[in-house]
C-alpha cells in the first residue's frame, strides 16, 4: 500500500503527531510512504522511511497528483491549512481534483485520516 503525505506548514506538526500514533502499522514492510519535500523531512525526523519529492510550491503537489492519476497511490493524506494563503493554490486544487477524478481516498484533516487508517488496519487483521 502506497500512501502520499502532505501538510501545509501550519499543519506539519499535526501530521507528524498523527503518524506517530500509527507508527507500528506504518513501519510494516508492505506500506510505503511518499511525501512532498519539507513534509517528508519532518516525517523522516520522526523515524519513518519516506520517499521525498519536490517541495509543494516547487511542484511536489503536482508530482503527487501525477502519481494519483497513474493509479500509483492508495491513499492521500493532505493536512491543509485553511487559514493560510499558498502561492501554489492551483496545484493544491489540482491534486484534490485528480484524487476525485480517480477515486483515490483523500483525507484533509486528522479526523478523516484517523477513520481511514482505522478502517485500513481493521481490514488487514
Ligand atoms: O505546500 C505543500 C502542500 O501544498 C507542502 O509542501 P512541503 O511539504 O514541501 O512544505
Amino acid at each position: 500500500m502506497k500512501i502520499a503525505l502532505i501538510a501545509h506548514d501550519g499543519k506539519k506538526a499535526d501530521l507528524v503527531h498523527f503518524l506517530s500514533g500509527f507508527k507500528d502499522e506504518l513501519l510494516q514492510k508492505d506500506i510505503s510512504l511518499v511525501a512532498t519535500g519539507t513534509t517528508g523531512s519532518h516525517i523522516e525526523k520522526a523515524g519513518f522511511k519516506v520517499n521525498k519529492l519536490l517541495s509543494g510550491p516547487l511542484g511536489g503537489d503536482a508530482q503527487i497528483a501525477a502519481m494519483a492519476a497513474q493509479k500509483e497511490l492508495d491513499l492521500v493524506i493532505f493536512f491543509r491549512d485553511p487559514l493560510d494563503k499558498h502561492p501554489h493554490e492551483p496545484d493544491v486544487q489540482m491534486l484534490m481534483r485528480i484524487c476525485d477524478v480517480h477515486n483515490i481516498p483523500l483525507a484533509t484533516n486528522p479526523a478523516a485520516a484517523n477513520m481511514i487508517f482505522k478502517h485500513v488496519i481493521s481490514l488487514r487483521h
